[in-house]
């Protein structure tokens, strides 16, 4: 029955000229439309602003690619889902439509740090220059996914032309015992990036990360002290525990020279960004492309923001999980911990030759 009334239904537009037309247009229009939906399938694996980012939602997907930590900024914004690769975990067929000098690489330059240091801004603010290509989201590789194999960590990386500087930034390298050797037998060459910001205003946003998310956490007074009455700092505590730089920093440098690691001042990315730029462009082996010219500051944000952030046209800066307002934390505690970092901090200046000025 249905066989027939589809086969009365052909004749009827096969044999009148007017719905043959008609037809044949739909026909084209499909085809058409099909491949329209191809082609913004694999537009969307290249770098350009997700809608959600313009219209300010908060995305859920999470930097990291597999795991469900409380730790990391989930919701984090410029984005890392925007563009390049978010690390297809199935294989993505729309997206391996490439031009044929186009090839995925190893990372040749990592953010490997900190945690809270300004590491996404750099990233983003890397991401104008056209020789330098990176993935969006933090892979996690040397840390929680190595298992995977290089093979996996390659395929999350974006396509690059020859002469482009593949990247990727995961913050939690820097504190991951295992990742030196892990990155070194990657390769002895990769170029290394630690942003680092004063270790107290470090531990304050970290702790401010995590109150957004557990709201029933005990206070960062709390949470600091061992034993308060004793004025003993809990370095067990990672919001403090990081911030030991000149401890972290001694796991590097047993694969890395000091003259393959850059630091950069996260103070400084939001003082002076175009001057931070410069030495990060230089460290690359880059032209120094990334200028003044490029930045703003938001006074609203507080913030410096792009003028034109890398496959837009539109001013951005990065979003609501970047420049959360701080807690007001006992001066006494913060003072506690400024003389508790004060000896690393200054080891931690005599082992990179720089002074960060937070003491
Ligand atoms: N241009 C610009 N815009 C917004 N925010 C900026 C910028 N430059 C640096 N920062 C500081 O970056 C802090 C977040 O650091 P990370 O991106 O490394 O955080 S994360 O580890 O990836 O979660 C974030 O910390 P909080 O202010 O505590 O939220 C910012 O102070």
């Amino acid at each position: 029955m249905e066989y027939s009334l589809l086969c009365n239904g052909l004749c009827v537009v096969l044999f009148n000229p007017v719905k043959y037309k008609l037809f044949f247009v739909s026909i084209m229009l499909s085809l058409w439309l099909y491949m329209l939906y191809c082609c913004v399938g694999y537009a969307s694996t290249m770098p350009s602003y997700m809608t959600d980012l313009e219209q300010g939602k908060e995305l859920t997907a999470s930097r990291d690619l597999l795991n469900d930590e409380v730790d990391s900024d989930r919701s984090d914004d410029w984005d890392e889902t925007r563009g390049d690769h978010r690390g297809c975990l199935e294989p993505c067929i729309l997206s391996n439509f490439s031009s044929a000098s186009e090839s995925k690489k190893l990372p040749q330059a990592i953010i490997i740090g900190v945690k809270k240091g300004g590491t996404r801004a750099l990233l983003e603010f890397l991401r104008v220059h056209p020789d330098i290509r990176a993935v969006g989201a933090e892979p996690h590789f040397f840390d929680r996914n190595y298992h995977r194999g290089l093979g996996w960590y390659r395929d999350l990386m974006p396509r690059t032309l020859e002469g482009q500087i593949t990247m990727e930034k995961t913050p939690s390298y820097f504190v991951t015992r295992e990742a030196p050797a892990r990155i070194h037998a990657m390769s002895h060459e990769t170029k290394l990036i630690v942003v680092v910001r004063d270790p107290v205003t470090r531990a304050i946003s970290d702790y401010t990360q995590t109150l957004s998310k557990k709201p029933d956490i005990p206070t960062f007074e709390v949470l600091t002290f061992k034993n308060r009455t004793t004025g003993l700092i809990d370095t067990t505590w990672s919001a403090v525990q990081i911030g030991l730089y000149a401890k972290h920093l001694d796991g590097w440098l047993q694969f890395f020279p000091i003259s393959q690691i850059l630091f950069v001042s996260g103070e400084w990315l939001i003082r002076d960004p175009a001057g931070e730029m410069a030495r990060v462009q230089d460290f690359l082996g880059l032209k120094r492309i990334i200028t003044d010219k490029h930045f703003y500051f938001n006074h609203t944000k507080g913030f410096p923001c792009l003028k034109k952030p890398e496959g837009s046209s539109k001013p951005h800066c990065l979003g609501k999980t970047k420049g959360r307002t701080h807690p007001n934390i006992d001066q006494d505690v913060v003072k506690c911990l400024r003389d508790f970092y004060r000896p690393f901090n200054k080891k931690f200046y005599q082992m990179t030759g720089q002074d960060f000025g937070w003491d």
